[in-house]
């Protein structure tokens, strides 16, 4: 499990983060929504122990995975237990390995893995992954998606217990976008993972948790739909675009559900599931 405590980072005389606490148990799904510059990237990092300080100022409070600072951590044992795929897939790519195949293998081959077992997750990955038919390929001739999807391959051959996603989909058409969804779902149950992102349309319907990164404060506001519809959220992150449509219909002229805060859609199902009633109504 990690734990954020009351973390308070900050660069130059400013804090990013002004107390950010914070508890991810095995296996949730949780999302972290911010606008831009609201730190989640530093979060990001924070979580996966990339930073302990350098030009990032810790003023107090830190991360732990399972009661211990990630600085009693090896690096292989991080680097076995958390994966943080950034915003910028080209800056994850090794520069050691000449084909897709072999920067998935990079990883497990540095955590000292048997070869047979390099293999399989080599193997298995890019199934997974869909990324067999680019196995042979030069990773830096990749599109940017591609590149995406394998930065995301090669977190995942590490087998980490927590993955972290820093604006994850923002490379990826929609295909790819559910297909990587879908692969994270597909994830063992054990494992925990946090997508950050500026919009809620890409988390929805995905996450268990949704929590809002605002001026240095994280918030949880009760459930999904309350996180949603708080006010300061709306001005910072926006509603979903269906909710969006949905609310220009009950004000342009009226519905025949008289959709309530409660019961407007988040989510296409949710949207569906009303068209539907008030078709056969
Ligand atoms: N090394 C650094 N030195 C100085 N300021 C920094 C540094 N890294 C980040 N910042 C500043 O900290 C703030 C938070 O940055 P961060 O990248 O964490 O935000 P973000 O929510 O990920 O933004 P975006 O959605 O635009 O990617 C920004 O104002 C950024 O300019």
């Amino acid at each position: 499990m990690i734990e954020v405590i009351d973390l308070h980072v900050g660069f130059a005389s400013s804090d990013v983060l002004k107390g950010v606490s914070l508890r991810v148990a095995q296996g949730e799904r949780l999302a972290i929504l911010g606008g831009n510059g609201s730190g989640k990237s530093t979060l990001a990092g924070w979580l996966a122990g990339w930073f302990s300080g350098g030009t990032h100022r810790l003023t107090a409070g830190g991360c732990l995975w399972n009661g211990k600072p990630w600085d009693d951590y090896t690096l292989v044992e991080r680097a076995a237990t958390v994966q943080l795929v950034g915003q910028f897939p080209a800056q994850h790519i090794s520069g050691r390995a000449f084909t897709v195949a072999e920067e998935i293998a990079f990883g497990p081959e540095n955590l000292g893995l048997p070869h047979e077992e390099i293999v399989t997750r080599r193997d298995e990955t890019l199934a997974a992954c869909h990324l067999e038919h680019l196995a042979g390929r030069d990773p830096f001739t990749l599109s940017g998606g591609e590149q995406q999807r394998l930065v995301i391959a090669s977190a995942l051959a590490l087998r980490p217990k927590l993955m972290i996603l820093d604006e994850p989909f923002s490379n990826l058409d929609p295909e790819a976008r559910s297909h990587t969804l879908s692969v994270l779902n597909a994830l063992p149950a054990d494992v925990s993972v946090i997508i950050m992102d500026t919009n809620p349309d890409t988390v929805l319907g995905w996450a268990n948790r949704l929590f809002v990164l605002h001026e240095g404060k994280i918030s949880e506001f009760g459930n999904i739909r309350a996180t949603l519809f708080d006010p300061t959220v709306i001005a910072t992150i926006g509603l979903p675009a269906v909710t969006r449509c949905f609310l220009e219909i009950e004000r342009g002229s009226g519905s025949a559900e008289n959709l309530s805060r409660d019961n407007l859609p988040l989510t296409f199902v949710e949207a569906a599931a009303i068209l539907r009633r008030s078709r056969s109504a």
